[in-house]
């Protein structure tokens, strides 16, 4: 590499990221970012370039939550940054750490709207939607610009940081590469620690209810606290339950899993512990009926302004979770607090009526000559039972929602899914990090029209050869295909229902197989799993199936039209 070229911009940001242990980026390339890239690799950088931007920093979004360093995109300027924010606001919303680097314009041409090349203030535009925006303006500000960008976004909440670079600085140069300062951060997410008060308020609490329960969101899982809270659940016997990215936290399996006994165990709980859970709307912001009225809670939480956001917090414990974890569960042990019996009894009962239900459910689908949401993500369950260290990522409507509840995880952070915002469009990027992080099998579950958000992206699956199955539950629509309102008209859910997605694979030399029934699904996903290489199961279901939003039909505004 030409002297020069190692004091520039460009290469002393390669050298911060690796410097902070950063060595995969995940990004679509042009002006004014493209030779970076290739001086990233060149440097012992892996790229991996997306055909779309949303993609590329989903995936690092998912590499920041499975790994807990930044995961790191990269963008050009105007449109492929703004393709970009989408997902960069969506993991600052999961509280996923990523750094998403695009390419801009000098300021002076912006300041002055003199009209650049893909000319917008990204800079300003960047803020409202992420946890924090810089821009490096001089190669000598690199080592600086690196070391924030990385504790901001690992730091207290984690959250997503925009780098803004602009074109001159990538080839702005220093004299010697000692002016740009650059360092590994000193311990970039400090351990945060609650007060011994706050401790023995929350152990107070606990030591009267007759009703406890703990509420684990995706932030125990990310805050790597499993050790801690398998213990005080085996320990305590207090009923806990997983929300979708926390599952694995505590083995789905485990007899304290009060997932089945869902309205019963939070609409009579007295006591509710979240560890790592926001009180928003996938918890009906804190409010009755799901919770009872008079309940109590106690929330472990790294950040103070989350307390009291929907409801009084009567116990907060701030800290990250497994600082907390590791002060709270001893006292909670000394105290010997133990889930009281009569509770345990009434939800064992609830969670095997419902069990009962869901399993006749299973196999009356799996009876039927052709194949349901039961019998077509059913095999993915077994699977996973088998080898619990497949990772699963899933987005859609129902596909999403049936398939939370019917496979059970057995390891913590091996499910990635839609998240808070339920966004579409974040599988493929998702699996295409957690394969290239983890080196393991991942089944990407798409509803038919998730997978249209990105399924471009099987070309990117197909050209790195990534143990990726793409399992399409295919009901020709978004939550069905059947619903027409104008006569021989498309209805606004109609897509093609006889469709053969599968050949997407093959057309970039991965493997495909179109299902009809439990016992092709079974067999083609064994297969797709034996093989290793990137594949599409269509598992076709009837257009008929599926419910408008799946479970959260409540939040769809209805109109009367039948009057229309
Ligand atoms: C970016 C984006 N656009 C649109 C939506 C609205 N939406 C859409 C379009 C869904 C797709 C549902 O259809 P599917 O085929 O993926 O799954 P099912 O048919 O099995 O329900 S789920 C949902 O909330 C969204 N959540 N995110
Ligand atoms: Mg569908």
């Amino acid at each position: 590499m030409a002297d020069n070229t190692s004091l520039t911009g460009a290469s002393l940001l390669v050298d911060a990221l690796q410097a902070n242990g950063l060595n995969n980026m995940y990004g679509v390339v042009g002006i004014p970012v493209t030779d970076f890239a290739r001086l990233a690799e060149l440097k012992g950088m892996k790229f991996y370039g997306f055909r779309r931007e949303d993609s590329a920093v989903n995936a690092a979004a998912a590499a920041g939550f499975l790994t807990g360093k930044p995961g790191v995109a990269l963008t050009v300027s105007a449109p492929g940054f703004l393709n970009g924010l989408t997902a960069l606001a969506q993991a600052t919303k999961n509280c996923f750490p990523l750094i998403m680097i695009s390419g801009s314009s000098d300021r002076h041409v912006i300041d002055l709207d003199r009209g650049d090349y893909e000319g917008i203030d990204q800079y300003n535009v960047a803020k409202p939607f992420c946890k924090a925006a810089y821009r490096v303006d001089r190669a000598q500000d690199m080592g600086l610009a690196v070391a924030r960008a990385v504790r901001t976004a690992v730091s207290g909440r984690p959250g997503g940081v925009y780098l803004d670079l602009p074109a001159a600085t990538v080839t702005d140069t220093v004299a010697q590469k000692s002016d740009a300062n650059i360092y590994k951060v000193v311990d970039a997410a400090p351990k945060q620690l609650p007060s011994d008060d706050a401790i023995d308020r929350a152990v107070e609490l606990l030591k009267n209810a007759k009703h406890p329960v703990i509420l684990l969101g995706k932030g125990a899982a990310y805050g790597r606290g499993e050790d801690e809270i398998r213990e005080l659940v085996d320990k305590t016997k207090i009923p806990f339950l997983p929300m979708s990215m926390a599952k694995g936290v505590v083995p789905d399996d485990s007899p304290s899993s009060a997932a089945s006994a869902r309205s019963l165990s939070l609409g009579q709980a007295d006591v509710v512990l979240l560890i790592g859970a926001r009180l928003n709307w996938m918890l009906s912001n804190g409010e009755a009926p799901l919770f009872r009225e008079d309940a109590k809670f106690i929330q472990v939480e790294i950040d103070a302004t989350e307390f009291d956001s929907n409801r009084k917090i009567d116990a907060p414990l701030q800290g990250d979770i497994k600082s907390v974890l590791q002060k709270l569960v001893p006292a909670i042990e000394e105290a010997g607090i133990k889930a009281p019996q009569d509770w345990l009894d009434l939800i064992a009962q609830d969670s095997k009526k419902n069990n009962d239900k869901f399993s006749a459910r299973i196999s009356a689908s799996e009876a039927k000559p052709t194949l349901g949401y039961y019998s077509a993500i059913e095999p993915i369950n077994d699977l996973m039972q088998k080898h619990p260290d497949t990772y699963i990522v899933s987005e859609g409507a129902n596909t999403l929602d049936i398939g939370r509840n019917l496979i059970g995880m057995q390891k913590p952070r091996h499910r990635l899914d839609t998240g808070t915002w339920g966004v579409m469009g974040v599988g493929l990027g998702y699996a295409i990090a957690t394969a290239v992080e983890t080196g393991k099998p991942v089944i990407a579950l798409e509803g038919d029209s998730a997978f249209g958000f990105d399924g471009m992206e099987m070309e990117t699956i197909c050209r790195y050869h990534l143990p990726v199955t793409v399992v399409i539950v295919n009901n020709g629509g978004i939550y069905n295909g059947d619903v027409n309102v104008v006569p021989d008209q498309l209805g606004p859910t109609v897509l093609s229902h006889d469709a053969h997605y599968g050949d997407i694979s093959k057309a970039f030399g991965g493997d495909s197989y179109r299902v009809n029934n439990y016992a092709e699904m079974k067999d083609a996903l064994e297969k797709a799993y034996k093989s290793g290489n990137p594949t599409i199961i269509d598992a076709q279901i009837p257009a008929s199936m599926g419910k408008e939003s799946g479970h959260i039909g409540n939040l769809n505004p209805k109109l009367d039209l039948s009057a229309l």
